[in-house]
């Protein structure tokens, strides 16, 4: 790679935010931060502008945007806010690609106006794809734009290809931890609560995602990521439990051959991968040491204690606005176990009786999806309320 690469990070504040932004500051001579948002993490994100000198920052809490223009008065920073501010920054010329490290829905409409103005898109968002994965992986082969995938599993999935574009997959395996509540059965996730679920054994994430690999939520929509990313059929992907999170997944082929991408469990890998593929950069992470993993071990994930699972896959084989309609209602119930209003088997059964209320739509378009989007966010706030007053 010669040019610098001009980077709009969307979610500059959050997990994936701060480590691309790690990424970013040990290649300086390649990478270049052009744009960072944040949501409300005002004075996070204005350390990261004085540090990195971005050409713009967008604040989306608009009650925010004073403090954050005042702060960097001084620089020649460029400060917007709000959700349209989102679209219109990744359009920007000089923007090389777009890293959406934002968390939920909120990522969907940044991607699909990035994807129109022709811009390269880093995803680590994994719900634009559970949203509306058919429509965005249509717009993104129209306007001839890569999906480069930062989830950990999809980029060792991506890896492995690398080299075997033209060779058919057979299937592939998405490796899970289990999260911290692994080995419980429902009589014992009835008293979880939210500090132990926020406990990841084996990364540091945000929030929500923290609550999605203990629920196993996580990797159902993660295997629906990865049907849109690898064009793939639903019985073609597979999910095994390995709780060390050292092979992050595997690919089959026709041969029976295997590849495995392993490592220690470090964004920063596949983070720098999306950013400089197809080269790979030399980096000080942490290497691998066979002898302190003596044994990596593997077992069936348990669909039936975690239904969250069973229920995304439930939703792929649907298809049409069915994913959609489970990530909304995952998103609203993630929030309510967050503010402890409901417990954590809660959540599943919200979201079983969500996605039997909400009208089935196949074939949804974008308008259709956004309308999905609400109803099961409103049938899903209706449905906690009754929990919460039983
Ligand atoms: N963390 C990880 O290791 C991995 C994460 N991912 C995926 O990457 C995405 C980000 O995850 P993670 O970094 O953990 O999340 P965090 O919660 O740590 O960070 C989220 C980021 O998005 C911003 N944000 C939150 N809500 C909104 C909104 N409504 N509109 C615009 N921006 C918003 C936050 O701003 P503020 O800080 O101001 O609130 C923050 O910058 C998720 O989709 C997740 O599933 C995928 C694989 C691994
Ligand atoms: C780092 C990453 O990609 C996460 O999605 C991680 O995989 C979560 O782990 P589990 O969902 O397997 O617990
Ligand atoms: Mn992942």
């Amino acid at each position: 790679m010669s040019k610098i690469k001009h980077i709009a990070l969307l979610g500059a504040t959050g997990s994936i935010g701060t480590q691309t932004l790690e990424v970013i500051a040990a290649h300086p001579e390649l990478f270049k931060a052009e744009v960072l948002t944040a949501h409300r993490n005002a004075a996070l994100l204005i350390q990261q502008a004085r540090t990195f000198l971005p050409n713009v920052v967008v604040i989306g809490e608009e009650s925010l945007y004073e403090q954050v223009r005042d702060a960097l008065a001084d620089l020649p920073i460029k400060v917007y806010t709000g959700e349209k501010a989102l679209c219109e920054v990744v359009q920007m010329e000089q923007i090389d690609v777009v890293l959406t490290a934002l968390v939920g829905y909120a990522g969907l409409q940044p991607t699909l106006h990035a994807i129109r103005a022709g811009k390269p898109i880093a995803l680590a968002n994994k719900e634009t794809l559970v949203v509306a994965g058919e429509l965005v992986t249509a717009l993104a082969e129209e306007y001839r734009v890569p999906i480069l995938p930062v989830d950990s599993e999809h980029s060792a999935i991506f890896q492995c290809l690398v080299g075997e574009f033209h060779n058919p997959i057979e299937k592939i395996i998405l490796t899970a931890s289990g999260g911290p509540f692994r080995g419980m059965r429902r009589a014992e996730l009835e008293t979880v609560t939210r500090a132990q679920a926020l406990k990841h054994p084996n990364w540091e994430m945000g929030a929500k995602i923290t609550i999605d690999s203990a629920s196993m939520m996580n990797k159902g929509l993660e295997v629906i990521e990865a049907k849109w990313l690898f064009g793939l059929a639903p019985e073609q992907i597979e999910v095994i439990v390995h709780p060390q999170s050292i092979i992050h997944s595997i690919v089959q082929f026709q041969d029976s051959s295997m590849k495995a991408q392993m490592g220690l469990p470090d964004m920063r890998v596949p983070i720098q991968f999306a950013l400089s593929y197809p080269d790979r950069l030399q980096a000080t992470f942490p290497r691998f040491d066979f002898l302190a993993y003596p044994a990596l071990t593997f077992e069936q994930p348990d669909m039936e204690t975690f239904r969250n699972l069973k229920l995304a896959f439930w939703a792929l084989e649907q298809g049409g606005n069915a994913p959609c309609v489970l990530n909304a209602s995952n998103e609203v119930v993630v929030e309510a176990f967050l503010r402890e209003k409901i417990g954590f088997l809660a959540m599943s059964e919200v979201i079983e009786d969500c996605l039997a209320r909400v009208p089935y739509q196949a074939n949804a378009s974008l308008e259709q999806l956004i309308a999905s989007d609400e109803e099961a966010r409103a049938v899903s706030a209706e449905l906690i309320q009754k929990l919460v007053n039983k």
